[in-house]
């Protein structure tokens, strides 16, 4: 085997949310459920639990393996808990800003999840602190609890009158002493679920995490929807009347887990169907198929049954090696050693290979998985991406990397072919993968690749890609 050793800047996971409402078990099962979802976040991970008087927190920064003790879950009893796992968007590091959050009030406490981001945090934080508002972090997350504080009411109204405020990418859970409310951005941009579990309910970001706790599926929560649950049962409403439905098309190509259903579509299936629409656009004469571990496979499954080209594995992933090397910043990101992959010279030797792979954001993978595929003995190497070239940045929670640091956004295929050395190399289209995934068109964010972003940006792409860490 010969092995791969160099840096790689990773592209980030989104944030995960987790809550157990009504369960004996809650904060035991919040935690399980966290592990499921530890691939959208690694930054740092909390629960908050509440015994129906009192909410409790505990969180660190870290793996959820390595933050919470026995001890620790014991600690937070109760029936009902939210969790998260925190990949930063804004605000930075440190545990000041690791989910959830815990706000007291004379009128009651509040704990507070997000995934996504909010793209008018900056104003909305300037408003509220001229208002007389202090921080007690520096995410954007924190903005809507302030916001509600400020509403008057039924809670209900109180969320969705602030929800109204807030512009961008939110699952949002706000657990109370004994009622938990859930809510989704308007165009629907991160994937949210409800499961029973007993007498309970059970949410999560992805499906995946059910399983994990052995919680049956429900439903989808919708664009614009607020779910308020209590021992009544769920009651649904809708802040706004401006609804779209436009899920992140990254979370199918690389984010959520292959076992979990976005959408009912199960994202294994998605990916797989992507190699073979891929296989149709592109083909290509070659002797072996190899996908890029981890999450190129799927796609490689599908190229392969497309084509007819057999599939091999022709690249080994260090077992010790994960997603776990993702770090905040540029300068731990590129400590962050990919030392990750192998190739297997005896499947590789005197081969035409369709190297799959799901994305390429920086090149940094697919340009030194080449070499080592060359330095394998190669005979050809042939790239073949399933999603369309990432162009442009993401406002909505997901860190690729700043704008001139995307490759796609600096060379056509045709000169990056020669940039990362291949002898071909493929993206599918847009509707390509639109198809592939099964909604129809509208029905996903695309903004990465063409531009479309799904809400207003309040800055000019360059400018608002400035503050985006
Ligand atoms: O062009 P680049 O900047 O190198 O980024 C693209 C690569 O990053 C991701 O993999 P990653 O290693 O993050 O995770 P995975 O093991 O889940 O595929 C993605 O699947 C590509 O392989
Ligand atoms: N990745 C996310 O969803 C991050 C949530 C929030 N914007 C934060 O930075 O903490
Ligand atoms: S811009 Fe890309 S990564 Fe961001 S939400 Fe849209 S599809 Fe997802
Ligand atoms: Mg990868």
């Amino acid at each position: 085997m010969i092995k791969l050793v160099d840096m790689k800047v990773e592209m980030h996971e989104e944030c995960g949310v987790f809550g157990v409402f009504n369960h004996f078990n809650a904060s035991l099962l919040t935690y399980r459920g966290l592990n499921a979802l530890q691939h959208r976040g690694q930054e740092g991970c909390g629960i908050v639990s509440s015994d129906g008087k009192t909410l409790k927190a505990f969180k660190g920064e870290g793996l959820v393996k390595n933050v919470f003790k026995k001890k620790d879950i014991d600690v937070l009893d109760g029936l009902h808990a939210i969790g998260h796992v925190r990949y930063s968007t804004f605000g930075g590091g440190g545990i000041h800003n690791v989910q959830p959050f815990l706000f007291h009030s004379q009128n009651g406490q509040l704990g507070l999840c997000h995934n996504g981001n909010l793209v008018n945090a900056t104003k909305i934080r300037g408003y509220l602190e001229q208002q007389g508002s202090i921080f007690q972090t520096t995410a954007d997350s924190e903005i809507i609890a302030h916001l509600i504080k400020r509403h008057r009411g039924e809670m209900m109204n109180r969320i969705k009158e602030s929800l109204l405020y807030v512009e961008g990418s939110f699952a949002f859970m706000f657990l109370l002493e004994d009622e938990l409310y859930v809510a989704l951005d308007k165009q629907g941009l991160r994937p949210l679920s409800i499961a029973t579990l007993g007498d309970g309910y059970v949410v999560s970001s992805e499906t995946c995490a059910f399983d994990a706790v052995g919680a049956t599926f429900l439903r989808d929560v919708l664009p614009g929807e607020v779910i308020h649950i209590s021992k009544d049962g769920l009651n649904s409403s809708f802040y706004s009347e401006d609804r779209k439905h436009q899920m992140c098309m990254m979370e199918y190509v690389y984010f959520a887990r292959p076992d979990s259903q976005i959408e009912g579509i199960n994202v294994y299936q998605a990916r797989k169907n992507s190699g073979k629409v891929l296989a149709k656009e592109a083909p290509v004469e070659a002797d072996i198929v190899i996908g890029v571990p981890d999450s190129g496979m799927s796609a490689a499954v599908g190229y392969a049954e497309a084509s007819k080209i057999p599939l091999e594995l022709g690249l080994i992933k260090n077992k010790a090696s994960d997603r776990t090397f993702i770090e905040p910043t540029q300068a731990l990101r590129e400590n962050a050693v990919s030392l990750k992959l192998s190739a297997v010279r005896s499947v590789i030797k005197d081969k035409r290979v369709v190297l799959v792979d799901d994305s390429i954001v920086r090149g940094t993978t697919i340009k030194q998985l080449i070499q080592l595929l060359k330095h394998a003995g190669a005979k050809e190497v042939h790239v073949r991406i399933t999603s369309p070239e990432i162009k442009y940045p993401c406002f909505y929670g997901v860190d690729f990397s700043t704008y001139d640091e995307l490759i796609s956004a600096k060379y056509k295929p045709s000169e990056m072919k020669d940039v990362i050395g291949a002898h071909s190399i493929a993206f599918i289209s847009i509707q390509g993968l639109i198809d592939a995934v099964g909604r129809k068109e509208g029905a996903y964010c695309t903004a990465c690749y063409n531009k479309k972003y799904p809400t207003y940006l309040y800055e000019t792409i360059i400018d608002a890609n400035k503050q985006v860490k």
